[in-house]
């Protein structure tokens, strides 16, 4: 599976402290993260992610353009309830994206470890139906 990381500055330390302890569920699956996320979970975990652009310079976008092309299975996006953010239009757009495609999403801690327990049991297998019929189409 895909999986985006995604953390707001406020938030970065609580999804560094996440991936550590999930390092052995994430390791299994393809990671995605925007510029610093990703850096301070690489520096924490070592776990292989590709990093895209930092949110506020496009990264959000970039992996919201992952989705419109049904190339991410889920997105960790841990959002700062309590702070503007400068891109909050792309924020926004990347959110619509994860309901127009049906992609699991996680915005804080408690969904997010149900959505990586299900993952662990098997629970989103579902997003490989949708990609054989994707590529039955292409
Ligand atoms: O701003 C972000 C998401 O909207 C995150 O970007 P960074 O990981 O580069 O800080």
């Amino acid at each position: 599976m895909k999986i985006a990381l995604i953390a707001h500055d406020k938030k970065k330390a609580d999804l560094v402290n996440f991936s550590i302890a999930y390092q052995p569920v994430l390791a299994k699956h393809q990671l995605y993260a925007t510029g610093t996320t990703g850096q301070k979970i690489i520096d924490a975990t070592g776990l292989h992610i590709h990093r895209f652009q930092s949110g506020p310079l496009g990264g959000d976008q970039q992996i919201g353009s992952l989705i419109a092309n049904n190339d991410m299975d889920i997105v960790i996006f841990f959002r700062d309830p309590l702070t503007a953010q400068p891109h909050e239009p792309d924020i926004i757009a990347l959110l619509r994206l994860c309901d127009v495609y049906c992609i699991p999403l996680a915005t804080n801690m408690g969904t997010a470890e149900i959505l990586i327990r299900s993952l662990e049991e098997g629970k989103i297998k579902w997003r490989n139906i949708i990609h054989s019929k994707t590529n039955e189409k292409s």
